[in-house]
This record gives structure tokens, C-alpha cells and sequence, in this order.
């Protein structure tokens, strides 16, 4: 299911390092070429992981030198040596049998059944862990992303330069003891690539000058030099004050972090920020553990973005983020049906009035201390003085994958505030990361499965159903159809029609949405089973109406069309059947399966695919991400019915 690599062994993962490295041997880089020498001699010696590989393959627990040579296809006097040395440090045990060899096992023999193993791929900056714990996974997800996790075989995490940009460590060395935790034992090449790339998170910085203006910092002359000078003009800083600090023109912080971040050096903004009108706020609701981590990361950074799937309560830990700040808030929301959702909940989880809470939108337009704004009306010339009616100490992006680039234009003078983003969607398929990034901040999240393990998030089973032709006609019309024309028609395979009936009785109790892409095919299908097509044609106040008999049970299915993934917020479901909308991006299917991803009841999701058509790879294709989530993904290939 997923494109996890199978890994490599060490040795060819070093002797591929090899070829890079001490080619040129010249006077002066001799000595580089010996260290590098010792260092693959050092990385050659028999490791605790290996000697666990080869007591597997042998399928037993206590070896002989001779059989750990043998399976690791090493010399056996170097083995020996290798194991006398694990031993000396207490990982292994000898026994000498009087006549026999002598044998070995490790110290702690319930590590051959139980333990995890860590595999790292310095070259890949990969890492692949077996049964990771928590603890493990923990300290991972500071440093490294998941990639991959399917569950059986291994965990792949990758170390990318903006992973190690983004960790919340006060020093190199704080991280580095970070890793080595996790790793279990030092690996010098990924250190060294993750201190250069630590060094580079820190050589710029923007603070407050005691005068009130912003400053631009770098940590020496020559990266002032070659890299802000090179980049920033006058547009973006007045004259220097000294070789390594600029005087910032106000306003331009943002084009500032975000030329300085394409240029591989983000800019750590340690601004006093504003903190706008003072707003005293109690929370309600006691933050879970990982909500206040998220809290506290914030309050720390004074920006970010909480990245959590959804149901994971994020709004409840933005609202921890406003009684942080205890300044008036502007939050920006992607539709009125949210506002409105936040408007309640800000009303039932804080000490706030409801005279204290306004909304801002095509129905409502009230500012008020907390102020709850559409993407929209903010994006809209005759409401920008939204963003200057009052003196937001603090601005959140509600699903800020979604913000528009008018609204993010807009609002960059909001730089000096606090700024939250919350999103469930951290992959982007354009370069938004970096402008949420660089506009909002760096991402603040937990380990999603981590989140389903403790219970907070119901993991979602997931299933995709390659479904054959309704009929041949369609069938017909697909083969002779061409690019975009055969996604269409292949979407609308009549034969999903059926497969959505036998899912919904074969699950008669579960309160059910089914997702479409096209309009046609939604009414059909609503039709069909006798219930209402939810799409951007009906009226507002119909699918408020709707919705609301679906949230309190007096309906238990609805076939929605694409309007479902951006503009309302879907009420809970137990399944959902994604009949078409493989056409769109990875987010989409993202977003589908996280509606039912709510604590509630065992939600379960379909996706349906035409066999053998473009559909099917896409599919697959989609699914890999969430499987990458930690999901269970599965695939089940439907037969055609008699006689076809
Ligand atoms: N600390 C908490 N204590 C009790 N309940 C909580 C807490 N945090 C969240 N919840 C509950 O979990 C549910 C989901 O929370 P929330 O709406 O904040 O999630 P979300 O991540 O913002 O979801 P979405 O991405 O769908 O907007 C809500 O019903 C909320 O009441």
C-alpha cells in the first residue's frame, strides 16, 4: 500500500556514503580522508541492532562468533572482537561452554521479542524504526516527519531541513541529546547534516529595538553580507546600524522572513509583540496534555500553527492561545456555518459574554472584542478596515491551508500581533507552507497517532473499493474518452450506485454521508436512495436545516457534494462512501476521511474507484498519505455480477 523503500542494509548505505566521500585526496585533506577511513572502520564494527538481525535470521538467541560472522558476512576475527567490546559495555553477554565455542546473547534477552529497532540511513536522512514506542515516536516527531507508517513494517521517518528549522529546542545540543535518544546511539553524519541546518535556522533573527522598531539580526558580518544584502533592498530595510543589524521598514517583516526562508535561512522573529487591547479570558475546559504543549509552544514563539487532525481540538486549544494573550482576537474562518460554530464555542468554553463575541460575515457584521470574520468578507476591499477596527492583539487562521492570498496580503501589517494558524492538512501541494510559514508560523504538532493511541481521535478505518462498470456503454464511452474527459467518466460509474446501497445496509445503524464530486451524479444518487443532495445550488438556510436534523440523529444520511469540504462543517458521522472526488488533491481526501475521524463511534470510510481506470492509481495514490498518518488502509477488489 504504501512506497516504503525497503531499506538497505548499513553496509550499503555506507559504502553508497563512500563514494562522496575523501575522493580528492590532496595535502591538505588527508587528514579529512583517514578520519572519514576511521570513521567507516568505526561504522563497520558489529552494532547491538545487528548482532539482535543476526540472532533473528538465525532464529535463535544465543550465537556463536563464528554464526554472527557468518550472517553478517564479516570476518570473523573482527567479529569477535566486535562482540567482546559490546560485551565489555554490559549490551551483551558471553558464556564460555567448556569444548564449545564460547556463545553470546544479549543483556537483555526480552529485547529479541519486544523491542524496537532503529535503523538510521544517513545519506536519506531516513530513519526507520520497528515498533516504535511512544516515547520514541515522541522524540522522532521533533526532529524527523513520519512518512510512512503501515502498521507491520516499520515506521519511516525523513529529516528535512525545514523538520530541523521548525524543532522546539533552546540548542543544537538539547536536540542533538533529542536524537540520540531516539536513536538509540550517535549517528555523526545526521548530526552534522542536522547542526548545519540548525545553524543556518540561526543566523537571523528580528527583534525589538528599545526605540519601538524592528531590527534584523544576523549572527555575523558575513551572512549579514552574503545573504540579507544580497536579498533585501530598500523596499525592505532603511540604512544599516551596524555590520550585522538593520533598521526594518515597518511593514515589510513578512517579505523579510519569507525571502529569507526561500533562501534556506528562516528568520526567528523574536519581536515584543502587541498584544492590541487587553481582553481578560478564563478557559473553561481543562486543556488535555498535548493542548497545552501546544499552549505553551505558543506562548513561547507567539506564532504558530497547531497541526492536529481533526476532532483533535484545535479550536479548544486556540481558545487556550486567547487566554494566553488576553488581548481582543480577530478569527478568520473559511464560511459563515463555521463562525457560527465559533462563535457557541467560544461562548461555552470561555468566561466571555455573549455580547463580547461578534461575527462578521455576508449575514452579520458585528466587531466586537472577539470577532469572528469570513476569509471572504476579509478578502473584500470595502471591509478591510476589519483588520484596523480594533487593535487585535492576536489573529487566527482558522484551516489556514485555505487562507487566500488577498486575505494573507491584507493582513501581513498584523505582523506585530500574535498570530495562530490551525489546520488539519499539513501537506501542500503549492508552496503555501511557506507562506503560512512565513505569515503565520512554524507548525506545532503532535505525532497523529500518538493522539489516536491515547483515544483523543478515533483512528478511522479506511477502505478502497475498486468498483467494475455499471454498464458497457460507460465502459465504451472511457475507452475512447481521453484525459481529463476519462476521471469524469470513470467517477461516474453507475455501478458505485449499487456498492453505495450495499454499504449503507450492510452498516443499517450508522449515520452515513456520502460524498460527491458531480452534481448529476449527486442527485442520482440521492434520488435513488430517497434522501437530500446537499450541494452549493441549495439554499443556505435548507442546508443549515439539514444539517441540524443530521446532528440531532433525526436523519442518518445525506449526499453531499464537494461544497462539503470547504465551506460547512460536517456534523459527525460513523461512515462516509466517497463515490467520486479522486480528481482533486491529496487535502480532499485528507479532510473526507477526517470528518469521521470524531471521537465518536467507530467511523469507517469507503472509497469507491472504477476498477481499471485512471481512478484506481489515484486512489491508491491518495490513500498512501493517510496511510502515512498511521491509518489503516485497506483495498478490496470487487468482482463484476453474474453474467457481465
Ligand atoms: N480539552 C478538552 N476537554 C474536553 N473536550 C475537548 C477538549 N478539547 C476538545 N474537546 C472536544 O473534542 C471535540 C473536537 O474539538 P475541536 O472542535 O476543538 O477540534 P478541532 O481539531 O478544532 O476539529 P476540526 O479540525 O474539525 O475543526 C469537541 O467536541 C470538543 O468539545
Amino acid at each position: 500500500m504504501t512506497d516504503e523503500r525497503e531499506p538497505n542494509t548499513d553496509a550499503e548505505e555506507f559504502a553508497a556514503a563512500d563514494s562522496d566521500d575523501g575522493s580528492e585526496v590532496d595535502d591538505e585533506s588527508r587528514t579529512v580522508a583517514e578520519r572519514n577511513a576511521e570513521r567507516r572502520d568505526d561504522d563497520r564494527r558489529v552494532t547491538l541492532a545487528e548482532f539482535h538481525d543476526a540472532c533473528q535470521r538465525e532464529g535463535r538467541p544465543v550465537l556463536t562468533a563464528g554464526a554472527v560472522a557468518r550472517t553478517l558476512e564479516r570476518p570473523h576475527e573482527s567479529v569477535s572482537r566486535d562482540l567482546d567490546a559490546l560485551a565489555d559495555r554490559g549490551e551483551l553477554e558471553r558464556l564460555s561452554v567448556s569444548t564449545d565455542p564460547v556463545v553470546w546473547y544479549p543483556s537483555e534477552l526480552e529485547d529479541l521479542t519486544d523491542r524496537e529497532r532503529v535503523v538510521v540511513f544517513p545519506k536519506r536522512r531516513e530513519i526507520v524504526v520497528d515498533r516504535p514506542d511512544q516515547f520514541t515516536r515522541a522524540q522522532l516527531s521533533q526532529f524527523a516527519h513520519l512518512a510512512d507508517a503501515n502498521g507491520e513494517r516499520g515506521y519511516r521517518y525523513v529529516v528535512r531541513p525545514e523538520d530541523v528549522w521548525q524543532a522546539p529546542h533552546e540548542s543544537f545540543d538539547a536536540l542533538a541529546r533529542t536524537m540520540r535518544q531516539a536513536l538509540g546511539e550517535r549517528s555523526e553524519s545526521l548530526e552534522e547534516w542536522v547542526h548545519s541546518q540548525w545553524d543556518r535556522a540561526h543566523q537571523f533573527r528580528l527583534t525589538t529595538h528599545e526605540d519601538g522598531y524592528t531590527v534584523l539580526e544576523a549572527k555575523s558580518p558575513e551572512v549579514m553580507g552574503n545573504v540579507a544584502r544580497q536579498k533585501l533592498d530598500e523596499d525592505h530595510v532603511h540604512a544599516p546600524i551596524s555590520e550585522t543589524e538593520d533598521w526594518v521598514r515597518e511593514g515589510s517583516e513578512a517579505a523579510i522572513k519569507r525571502l529569507l526562508y526561500e533562501a534556506g535561512y528562516p528568520v526567528q522573529d523574536h519581536r515584543d509583540l502587541d498584544a492590541g487591547e487587553a481582553l481578560p479570558i478564563d478557559l473553561r475546559v481543562s486543556l488535555r496534555d498535548y493542548q497545552r504543549t501546544w499552549v505553551d509552544r505558543f506562548a513561547e514563539a507567539g506564532e504558530g500553527v497547531f497541526v492536529g487532525p481533526p476532532g483533535s481540538g484545535k479550536t479548544v486549544a486556540a481558545m487556550g492561545a486567547m487566554a494566553h494573550v488576553e488581548g481582543e482576537t480577530l478569527v478568520l474562518v473559511p464560511s459563515r456555518d463555521l463562525a457560527r460554530q465559533w462563535a457557541d464555542a467560544v461562548a461555552e468554553y470561555t468566561s466571555l459574554e455573549p455580547g463580547q463575541i461578534g461575527q462578521y460575515h455576508g449575514g452579520r457584521k458585528e466587531v466586537r472584542p472577539v470577532t469572528i470574520a469570513t476569509y471572504q468578507i476579509a478578502g473584500m476591499d470595502r471591509h478591510r478596515s476589519l483588520f484596523d477596527d480594533r487593535e487585535w492583539g492576536l489573529v487566527i487562521f482558522d484551516e489556514c491551508q485555505h487562507v487566500p492570498s488577498d486575505v494573507y496580503r491584507r493582513s501581513t501589517h498584523l505582523q506585530s500581533r500574535h498570530r495562530l494558524g490551525l489546520s488539519a492538512s499539513p501537506i501542500r501541494e503549492d508552496d503555501r507552507q511557506t507562506e503560512i510559514f512565513t505569515l503565520v508560523g512554524p507548525p506545532i504538532g503532535t505525532d497523529w497517532q500518538a493522539l489516536f493511541d491515547a483515544g483523543f481521535v478515533a483512528e478511522p478505518e479506511l477502505e478502497i473499493r475498486y468498483v467494475p462498470w455499471g454498464d458497457d456503454e460507460q465502459r465504451n464511452a472511457y475507452v475512447s474518452a481521453e484525459g481529463r474527459e476519462k476521471y469524469r467518466i470513470a467517477a461516474q460509474n453507475r455501478g458505485k450506485l449499487e456498492e453505495v446501497r450495499y454499504l449503507l445496509s450492510s452498516h443499517p445503524d450508522s449515520k452515513a454521508l456520502v460524498f460527491v464530486d458531480y452534481l448529476e451524479q449527486g442527485r442520482e444518487i440521492a434520488d435513488a436512495l430517497g434522501v437530500p443532495f446537499l450541494s452549493g445550488e441549495t439554499p443556505h438556510h435548507e442546508r443549515r436545516r439539514l444539517l441540524e436534523e443530521f446532528r440531532r440523529d433525526e436523519r442518518d444520511l445525506l449526499v453531499v457534494s464537494r461544497v462539503g469540504d470547504e465551506g460547512i462543517d460536517l456534523p459527525t458521522a460513523d461512515l462516509a462512501v466517497v463515490a467520486s472526488g479522486l480528481g482533486g488533491s491529496r487535502r480532499q481526501g485528507t479532510q473526507r476521511a477526517g470528518r469521521t475521524m470524531r471521537p465518536a463511534g467507530g467511523a469507517l470510510v469507503y472509497v469507491l474507484a472504477t476498477r481499471g481506470s485512471r481512478e484506481e492509481d489515484f486512489a491508491r495514490r491518495q490513500l498512501q498519505h493517510l496511510g502515512r498518518k498511521g491509518m489503516t488502509v485497506r483495498e478490496r477488489t470487487l468482482e463484476p455480477a453474474e453474467g457481465e
